[in-house]
C-alpha cells in the first residue's frame, strides 16, 4: 500500500512543487493525498490543482471574524477551534505523514496531541540550521547575520514538529557558506535550492522511519 502524505502550505508552494515533481519522477515514496492551505490566495493551490491533487483551504482569519485583536482570550479560544478543525480534516484523510512545506502558523497542543495519539508524524521545513533563527523571516535574518559577520554558515533543516517551534529533532540538515557582499536574492535562491531537494529527502526519510 503506497503511503499517503498530506502537505500543509501557506504561500508560493515551491516546496510542494518539488514534492509533486519528485512523485512524478518516481523519487517520492508516497502519494500526496491532500494539500491544505492556510490562505485562499496561496499560489500553491494552483500548483496542486494543476496536478489534480485535492485542496482544502483552512484560514485562521475566518475564525477571528468580529473578534478584535485586543480580545486575546477569545482569540486564543478560536485558535484552538482552528487547530481542532484542522485535526478533523487530517484525521478524515488518514495520512501516514503530515509535511509542513511553508505552513506559516504555529500548531498548538490541540493539534499536536490528537495526531500524536493517532501516531501521525509531522515534519517541517525550516530555512535555518538547528538552534538558529527560529520562527518567521529566518532567511532574511540569517542573511543579515552573515553579512554582519555573526555567522559563517547558513542552511536549512527538515525536523520533527513539536510544541516548541523549530526545536524538534532534525532529520535533514544542509549547510551553505556565507559569501560576503552577496545579495539577499542570491542567498535566498541558494537556500530555496537546498530546500527543494531536502523536502523530498526528508519526507522519504520520515516515511522510511515509519516502517
Ligand atoms: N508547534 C509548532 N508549530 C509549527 C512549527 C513547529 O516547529 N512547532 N513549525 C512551523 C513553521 N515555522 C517555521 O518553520 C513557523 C511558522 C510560523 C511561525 C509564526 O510565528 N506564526 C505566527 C504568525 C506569523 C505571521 O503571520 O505574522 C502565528 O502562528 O501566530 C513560526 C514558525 C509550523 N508550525
Ligand atoms: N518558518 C517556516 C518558514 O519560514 N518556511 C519557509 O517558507 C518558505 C515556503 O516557500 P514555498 O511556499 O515556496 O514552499 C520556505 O522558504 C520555507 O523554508
Amino acid at each position: 500500500m503506497t503511503p499517503k502524505i498530506l502537505v500543509l502550505i501557506s504561500g508560493n508552494g515551491s516546496n510542494l512543487q518539488a514534492l509533486i515533481n519528485a512523485k512524478e519522477q518516481g523519487q517520492l515514496k508516497a502519494e500526496i493525498s491532500l494539500v491544505i492551505s492556510s490562505s485562499s490566495k496561496a499560489f500553491g493551490i494552483e500548483r496542486a490543482r494543476k496536478h489534480n491533487i485535492p485542496v482544502r483551504v483552512h484560514e485562521l482569519k475566518s475564525y477571528y471574524q468580529g473578534i478584535p485583536k485586543e480580545e486575546k482570550a477569545k482569540r486564543a479560544e478560536k485558535r484552538n477551534d482552528f487547530d481542532q478543525d484542522l485535526v478533523k480534516i487530517i484525521l478524515s484523510e488518514k495520512p501516514d505523514l503530515v509535511v509542513c512545506a511553508g505552513w506559516m502558523l504555529i500548531l498548538g497542543e490541540k493539534f499536536l496531541q490528537p495526531l500524536q495519539e493517532k501516531n501521525i508524524s509531522i515534519i517541517n521545513l525550516h530555512p535555518s540550521l538547528p538552534g538558529a533563527f527560529e520562527g518567521i523571516n529566518a532567511i532574511e535574518r540569517s542573511y543579515n547575520a552573515g553579512q554582519n559577520g555573526e555567522i559563517t554558515k547558513g542552511g536549512i533543516m527538515i525536523h520533527r514538529v513539536i510544541l516548541e517551534v523549530d526545536r524538534g529533532q532534525p532529520l535533514i540538515v544542509r549547510e551553505i557558506d556565507v559569501i560576503k557582499g552577496e545579495t539577499l536574492e542570491s542567498w535566498e535562491a541558494r537556500i530555496h535550492s537546498l530546500e527543494h531537494q531536502a523536502i523530498v529527502d526528508g519526507t522519504n526519510k520520515a516515511l522510511d522511519e515509519l516502517k
